[in-house]
């Protein structure tokens, strides 16, 4: 077989079937730095490594614009997103996400609404005989993106479960799939009606929030957005805030199987809460891979890439990678502790430059949420009952499969543990 052609056999249903597994077994136990495989008929590698990282984010290699298949486009991410610009087109549209999310003061805004979105749930909460976490942290963090972000909201139940649907079917063919795009379609609707709404003045958007901010950014062709995809990146930034429930619910799952990590947490120690979001992220699964295609015939360590090859790189492979972490498979939030993770080494929401590639812009607001949520979490008194709290790594999406249920949650009268300074 010419080594530089993939195998005849199509990986389709392999990737399916072994979802986050895929690549890393076959990674395992291919011989060279990269594998060759097949997916929907199509010649595709996978690369491994940190320097595949570098490799991978570099625009003289890989360009996303006919890189995303559509049933991700109509789900997921919308036609027309950030994620499928390439250029300059890409790095003008990227700054409009940057200026509102770089940075601690950028995101404290956000964090603020989250946090009291969060608070007022939690006494709700107590009244009940038992919550889901993952659904409750969805609809916590849709009401405090949309008050951060200047829209308004008629249904935050309703809006949540489709910000969630969207994520959840993106990797399916069935019904989950189905629901995600029908929620795609209504939100768009929504948003665009608001965005024109805001451009004629007939509805307010608070200067410098995101709704102001998508609805007057100029494009690198000096236009506006259409309204159609105005809405997509408003979802872009609302949909993936709501998406953090996957990692509240995960601290859920880390809080009750290591009570150790719980009573730390619940002290009053910053950097720990930034530790313990980095290793949530590090070590629970959510996005799989990124795609992009070779623009030219390429070359990686020895091995051709002809010029449209499929590129994958496996994000969950590296963020589990024996050769870059010390025990990959154990859960330890000290190991970022006065260790703050190296820029493509931790790699769950995308490597490379975040300004020039396409690392995710929301990386600062995931982790100060995660950091102002986790420790609210920790801190909180409820019983754990008998549930389903695998998490199969065939499923993408992977999700704890009972969301997390607490009972007779209610906050203490004083804090779980006393602080670390009075401790001290
Ligand atoms: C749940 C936590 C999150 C995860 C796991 C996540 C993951 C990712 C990944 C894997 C990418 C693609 C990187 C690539 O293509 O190379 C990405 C891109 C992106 N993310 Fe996130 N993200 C999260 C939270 C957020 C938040 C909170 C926001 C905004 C508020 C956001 C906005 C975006 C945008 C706009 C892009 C496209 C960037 C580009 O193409 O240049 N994400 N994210």
């Amino acid at each position: 077989m010419n080594p530089s052609r993939p195998p005849l056999g199509d990986s389709s249903l392999a990737a399916l079937v072994k979802g986050y597994n895929w690549l890393p077994d076959l990674s395992s136990r291919a011989a060279g730095p990269l594998v060759r495989v097949r997916v929907a008929g199509r010649h595709a590698v996978a690369l491994r490594g940190p320097e595949a990282v570098r490799f991978f984010y570099d625009e003289r290699h890989v360009e996303r614009a006919t890189a995303l298949p559509g049933p991700v486009l109509n789900t997921l991410f919308g036609c027309g997103a950030v994620h499928t610009l390439d250029g300059t087109a890409h790095r003008v549209r990227k700054e409009m996400f940057l200026s509102l999310l770089t940075g601690r003061e950028a995101v404290a805004g956000l964090v603020e609404q989250v946090a009291s979105a969060w608070d007022e749930a939690v006494d709700a909460w107590s009244g009940q005989p038992s919550v889901v976490l993952f659904d409750e942290a969805s609809r916590v963090l849709t009401q405090g993106v949309c008050r951060w972000a200047g829209i308004p909201l008629d249904d935050a139940v309703e809006t949540a479960r489709d910000l969630v649907a969207m994520v959840d079917g993106f990797a399916t063919a069935g019904p989950r799939h189905w629901r995600a795009r029908r929620a795609r379609s209504r939100s768009e609707a929504w948003l665009a009606r608001l965005v024109e709404d805001v451009r004629e003045g007939a509805a307010p958007a608070p200067a410098g929030s995101p709704l102001d901010a998508v609805a007057r950014h100029r494009d690198a062709d000096g236009r506006t957005l259409d309204p159609h995809t105005a809405a997509v990146e408003l979802l872009n930034i609302v949909r993936p805030t709501a998406a953090v429930c996957w990692f509240v619910s995960y601290a859920g799952h880390a809080l009750h199987f290591r009570p150790e990590i719980r009573q730390r947490l619940a002290e009053d120690d910053p950097a720990y809460a930034v530790a313990f979001a980095h290793e949530l992220r590090r070590f629970y699964p959510f996005a799989p891979f990124v795609g992009g295609r070779a623009v030219a015939d390429l070359e990686w360590q020895g091995e051709r890439i002809p010029a449209g090859t499929l590129i994958l790189l496996d994000l969950y492979g590296l963020n589990h990678d024996p050769d870059l972490w010390d025990r990959p498979l154990v859960l330890d939030p000290r190991r970022f502790l006065g260790k703050p993770p190296g820029r493509d080494a931790l790699v769950p929401q995308g490597g490379g430059d975040r300004a020039t590639g396409h690392r995710c812009p929301g990386e600062d607001a995931t982790i100060s949420l995660l950091a102002a949520l986790g420790p609210r979490l920790a801190r909180l008194e409820y019983d754990v009952p008998a549930q389903d709290l695998r998490i199969p790594l065939s499923r993408i999406p992977a999700r704890v499969r009972s969301g997390f249920v607490m009972e007779r949650v209610h906050v203490p009268m004083r804090p779980l543990a006393t602080s670390r300074a009075a401790a001290g």
